[in-house]
């Protein structure tokens, strides 16, 4: 179940606290995030400039709206810039969500009072909100301005006036010490009588800390609406602020305290899932692909095409055959070899085609076949080829390779097809700027170009990365292995033809 979490705030325009930190906290926790606007606040990472609450009959509308369509799994309150809107909340939790929602709803209040330019951005926040509450998470100065004391100035008296504000809402406190002095600026969970969780946050020196605050209560709301246990929801959240704090300065965002990077993480595994797996190949590829890839997996699947691609372009036949230095009784063979490949490969095809779960992927595939048939009986026209043509070993094994994969699972099948769409369609990216008319390989090449063929291979790819978006994660590691072999087998294939002996 992903938690679907209603966060009550007031906005940010860049984007950086209330509102919308919490929204893109929400999301990076793994929930569901709802947004009631409490008060439009005129301000970015330099300050404050102006507070527009509207009517509360605006506020008790949007409440409204969604506790009568959405089972809400927790709620975080932020800003509530004064008494009447605080008073709104208060009766819409007491008439509306916790009469209606069987099982508890967690409740996280974040007491926003002042933003950390100083600027002020509520009078106080009422006791009656604080003892509905399942956690309250006060910064230094809030829990201090709370009890009316002055600021703690060490973990352990932070932790004691936690303990008074518990015993006094009756609510557990998380006590933030990100304005302590010292390198930990870890975070206190504190009951009546005994701290719950602590969870260490090692100093971070940084200017990009505009909604740290608002960002941690919504992350922890959404984390305990998912089921996590207190001490963990405690951990996890404090560590993804820690790390959106580390990484917050290269968003750039503002001249004045920038926000926090929310999706630092969701980057950093995008990024992880588009590296080479170091057991399967090593060198990238350096070369734009002439058909792009059509997402995240194809373009994986692109890189670890590297080597093969290398061998394909510098080893082969490829740069005789482009130069028309290729030897006739080599071009000749690989001819031959090609007119085998593409009976079987259009049997491939057509097997793709009456496994794709899709019409349109069976008809994709079902054309390809037709494409092939037509290519093959203008190769029997333009070269005298025999009728039956012996496969070399190099041949058979790419076939029987492809054979058994295809008939091994459909999204494997596709990997194991899409090199030689995909590498052959590079070919284009190798052909003289100008092919003169003395080129013995002339007509040969010249279908390199061909748009259809270029086309045809953008829909394959097109499907692989539907089909990968939707695999296991074991299919997804079968279907690049597969993918990695077929390269190398199709830059063999280019290649066998060198080691014949030329007469
Ligand atoms: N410089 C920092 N280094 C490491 N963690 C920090 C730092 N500043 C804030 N944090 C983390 O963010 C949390 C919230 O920040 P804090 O400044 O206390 O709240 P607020 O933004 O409400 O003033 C802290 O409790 C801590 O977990
Ligand atoms: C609309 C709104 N709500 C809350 C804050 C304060 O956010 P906080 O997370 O405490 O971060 P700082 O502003 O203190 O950096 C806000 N600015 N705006």
């Amino acid at each position: 179940m992903i938690p679907r979490v209603l966060s009550i705030a007031g906005t940010d325009p860049t984007g950086g606290a209330g509102l919308h930190a919490d929204l893109k906290a929400i999301a990076a926790a793994g929930g569901y995030g709802m947004g009631v606007v409490s008060s439009l606040v005129v301000q970015n990472t330099q300050g404050v400039q102006q507070v527009h609450t509207p009517e509360p009959e605006f506020l008790r509308a949007q409440l409204k709206a969604v506790s009568d369509d959405v089972v809400i799994d927790a709620v975080k309150i932020g800003m509530l810039a004064d008494e009447t809107s605080t008073q709104v909340v208060v009766e819409w939790l007491d008439e509306v969500l916790f009469s209606t929602h069987e099982s508890e709803v967690p409740i996280i209040v974040d007491p926003v009072m002042v933003a950390s330019s100083g600027d002020a951005l509520a009078d106080s926040v009422s006791h009656e909100l604080l003892h509905r509450a399942s956690i309250i998470t006060p910064n230094l100065d809030e829990l201090a301005l709370l009890l009316h004391q002055p600021p703690a100035k060490n973990p352990d008296d932070m932790v004691k006036q936690a303990q008074e504000l518990a015993q006094s809402t009756g609510s557990l406190v998380l006590a933030k010490g990100g304005h302590l002095p010292g390198k930990d600026k870890g975070n206190f969970l504190v009951g009546t009588s005994s701290v719950i969780a602590h969870a260490k946050s090692p100093q971070i020196t940084t200017t990009a800390s505009h909604g740290t605050g608002c960002s941690l209560s919504s992350a922890l709301a959404c984390r305990i609406a998912n089921g996590d246990s207190l001490p963990d929801a405690v951990q996890w959240s404090t560590a993804w602020v820690r790390e959106a704090l580390e990484f917050g300065e290269n968003l750039q965002v503002g001249h004045g305290n920038g926000p926090l990077d929310h999706f630092h993480r969701l980057r950093r595994q995008a990024q992880f899932s588009l590296q080479v797996p170091h057991s399967t190949i090593s060198s990238p590829s350096r070369r734009q692909a002439v058909v792009p890839a059509a997402g995240p997996f194809t373009q994986q699947l692109w890189e670890l095409a590297g080597d093969a691609l290398d061998r394909f372009s510098q080893e082969s036949i490829v740069p005789a055959l482009m130069q028309g230095t290729l030897n006739a009784e080599q071009f000749h063979f690989y001819v031959e070899q090609d007119d085998y490949y593409l009976q079987v490969y259009s049997s491939v095809l057509a097997r793709l085609s009456s496994l794709a779960p899709h019409e349109e992927e069976r008809k994709m595939w079902a054309k390809a076949v037709t494409q092939t048939i037509t290519v093959e009986q203008e190769m029997h026209r333009e070269f005298p080829l025999p009728n039956i043509v012996e496969p070399s070993p190099l041949t058979l094994a790419y076939t029987d390779f492809l054979r058994a994969e295809v008939a091994s699972d459909y999204v494997v099948g596709v990997a194991a097809i899409l090199p030689c769409f995909w590498l052959y369609a590079q070919l284009s990216e190798y052909l003289p700027e100008e092919i003169k008319d003395d080129h013995p390989y002339k007509l040969w090449i010249e279908t390199y170009r061909d748009e259809e063929f270029l086309c045809a291979t953008a829909q394959a790819l097109e499907v692989m990365e539907h089909q990968l978006t939707h695999a296991s994660n074991a299919q997804r590691e079968q279907a690049r292995n597969a993918f990695v072999r077929a390269c190398s087998l199709e830059a063999d294939f280019f290649t066998q033809a060198l080691l014949i002996d030329p007469r």
